[in-house]
């Protein structure tokens, strides 16, 4: 029995692999500056293809992190990192300008809708993850084909949701109001007290029904808690005391720039999903 466990395991890992090696095989540039680092398993083979590059290319450049797991990641492949505030710094301010200072961003996520929505946080990440998402020129993202979905909450369970943790059941109550069925404070592993997140904050995690599509705004209805990813993003995050829900929505490339700042979206522009047999498909 175990021995099945463990070459399930290590398919999957394969999977996570490929995807991550084809990934950085087609969107990495030696040319780039400042490289977006996500967080959780699967980005970590994306760190490693682009450590073997080796430091003629890699010396150059800075890698911006989502928090203290991708921190020590970087750092443990010998690449240098630069946190989102030194960054800032570095970069400088011009009121207008483009914010999009980072070249690129890989990260993984939970579940991937077929409109490249994503639900992310199953690992406590996902403030920091949406701050680099939006100084990114583009999110790739990097997933097993498991995480692969027509509509998001088919496969995955719950909406994780950032909260202050003064406001936790303020917040958990209203999301059942909002007809999540039974969110609760995230545990921490076996010591029982509450997860804390790399600011500090709690994390709710809430079952919804399965998600609509963007492209079915018109079928919204509150009532059944049915909503959009775009739709239920803005609900939960208007709630006193979230800091930030773990839905990555919104409008990307030629369409957001066409909108404005206030329409910029989080979500990837295009997704690398790896096989268990060392392939990889690809949605964009
Ligand atoms: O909170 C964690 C992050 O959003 C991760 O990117 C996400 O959970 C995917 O993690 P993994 O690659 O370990 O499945």
């Amino acid at each position: 029995m175990a021995s099945v466990v463990s070459e399930a395991a290590a398919l999957i890992e394969a999977a996570k692999r490929a995807a991550c090696r084809q990934a950085v095989a087609e969107n990495f540039q030696p040319t780039f500056k400042y490289v977006g680092i996500g967080s959780g398993s699967t980005v970590a083979y994306v760190v490693e293809a682009i450590a073997e590059k080796g430091k003629s290319v890699t010396s150059t450049m800075k890698f911006i992190p989502t928090g203290s797991g991708s921190t020590n990641l970087i750092r443990d492949a010998g690449l240098t990192v630069l946190q989102v505030p030194d960054l800032l710094a570095e970069v400088g301010f011009t009121p207008g300008a483009s914010k999009q200072h980072i070249d690129i961003y890989f990260d993984g996520a939970d579940e991937v809708d077929s409109e490249l929505n994503c639900i992310k946080g199953g690992g406590a990440c996902l403030f920091q993850e949406k701050v680099v998402s939006r100084l990114s020129k583009k999110f790739i993202c990097v997933a097993d084909s498991r995480k692969k979905a027509d509509a998001l909450l088919t496969k995955w369970a719950y909406v994780p949701v950032e909260v202050a943790p003064a406001a936790a059941e303020l917040v958990r109550q209203t999301l059942v109001d909002l007809g999540s069925r039974e969110p609760v404070v995230r545990i921490a592993g076996p010591t029982y007290t509450y997860a804390i997140t790399d600011n500090h904050n709690y994390i709710i995690d809430a079952p919804f029904p399965p998600l609509l599509l963007n492209a079915q705004a018109d079928r919204i209805d509150p009532a059944l808690g049915r909503w959009t990813p775009d739709a239920l993003a803005a609900k939960i995050r208007a709630v006193l005391g979230v800091l930030e829900v773990g839905i990555f929505s919104g409008m990307t490339g030629p369409q957001a720039a066409a909108e404005g700042p206030a329409a910029e979206g989080v979500k990837p522009v295009k997704v690398y999903f790896g096989k268990a047999d060392g392939g990889y498909e690809t949605m964009e």
